[in-house]
């Protein structure tokens, strides 16, 4: 998928290493730097690939996205904000299906920046009543950060929700993730986590006391992916399973097995903007030992 991305034709070069490409209708970013490999798409500022020199791709991304402006795309790390999941329509906020402005390229010798922005418009304020400017910065190189920035006066959730890929979910271990969560898929029940999570059947578990570092161990790859989080109350952790999977037409019958989503959200405590006091909430994934 990052090759088929990669070999779009370029409609301007912003920087060296950074085109704009258009993957259907949908603008995307693609950098192709010395340290790293990405794309990421002006659509919801959501990262879509980012492969480190020497390294196989991090993120998955779903190969029956649709590509449809608009519409959600599955995989890399969306951006849901001003809420998480259900709390309001569209489900996981507006950020993620809106178009962002790229507002800033910066190419360095270890790293490419971008920065990408929404602001509010009558189209946000129908769904959620707030004026707001949304920054995101995203930093992309042998690690790779993406930090969002909610100024304004208002109260929200969000998450980042990243889908890692992973060669066998049942055989990869996440830990960091805190000792209690709030079960989804039973009625938000409460649960205790002893021991690493495996995701091996549908998961779909609110972490509320999280480590300020999960690890994502996918052993039949032989690699530990760190995700860092920052400004988070809670980390999530999703697999739709199999039968849900099944179900969804972004996701190929299989490939439940080869991701799992480790976000780094805040949910039971909302983020809160005041003048002069943005909200940040940031994730950074690195290749562990
Ligand atoms: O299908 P969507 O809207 O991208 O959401 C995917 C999943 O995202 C997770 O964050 C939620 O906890 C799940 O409940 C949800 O199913």
């Amino acid at each position: 998928m990052l090759d088929e991305l990669l070999a779009l034709p370029i409609d301007q070069q912003p920087a060296p290493a950074v085109s704009r490409r258009r993957m259907g209708r949908i603008p995307v970013v693609v950098v192709d730097h010395a340290a790293a490999r990405a794309v990421v798409s002006e659509q919801g500022a959501q990262l879509l690939a980012w492969q480190p020199a020497g390294a196989e791709p991090v993120v998955w991304l779903s190969e029956k996205t649709a590509w449809t402006p608009g519409v959600a795309i599955r995989g890399g790390i969306p951006v849901c904000w001003p809420w998480f999941g259900g709390a309001g329509s569209p489900a996981h906020g507006f950020a993620r299906t809106s178009l962002w402005e790229l507002e800033q390229v910066e190419e360095e010798d270890a790293e490419v920046r971008l920065a990408f922005v929404l602001r509010s418009s009558p189209e946000t304020l129908a769904l959620w009543p707030h004026a707001f400017t949304l920054t995101a910065r995203i930093r992309i190189g042998a690690e790779c950060t993406v930090e969002i920035e909610a100024q304004g006066e208002h109260r929200s959730t969000g998450a980042l929700h990243t889908y890692l890929d992973v060669a066998e979910a049942d055989a990869t271990r996440v830990t960091g993730l805190g000792p209690e969560y709030v079960d989804k898929v039973h009625g938000d029940a409460p649960g205790r986590q002893d021991g690493p999570l495996v995701p091996d059947e549908r998961v779909d578990r609110i972490y509320t006391r999280p480590e300020p570092v999960s690890r994502v161990e996918d052993a039949a790859r032989g690699r530990v992916v760190e995700v860092h989080h920052r400004g988070h109350s809670d980390v999530v952790a999703w697999n739709p399973g199999e039968e849900l999977a099944a179900g969804m037409a972004d996701v190929p019958d299989d490939a439940y097995r080869r991701f799992v989503c480790v976000e780094t959200a805040r949910i039971e405590s909302p983020l809160t903007a005041g003048p002069g006091r943005p909200a940040v909430l940031g994730t950074t994934l690195r290749i562990g030992g």
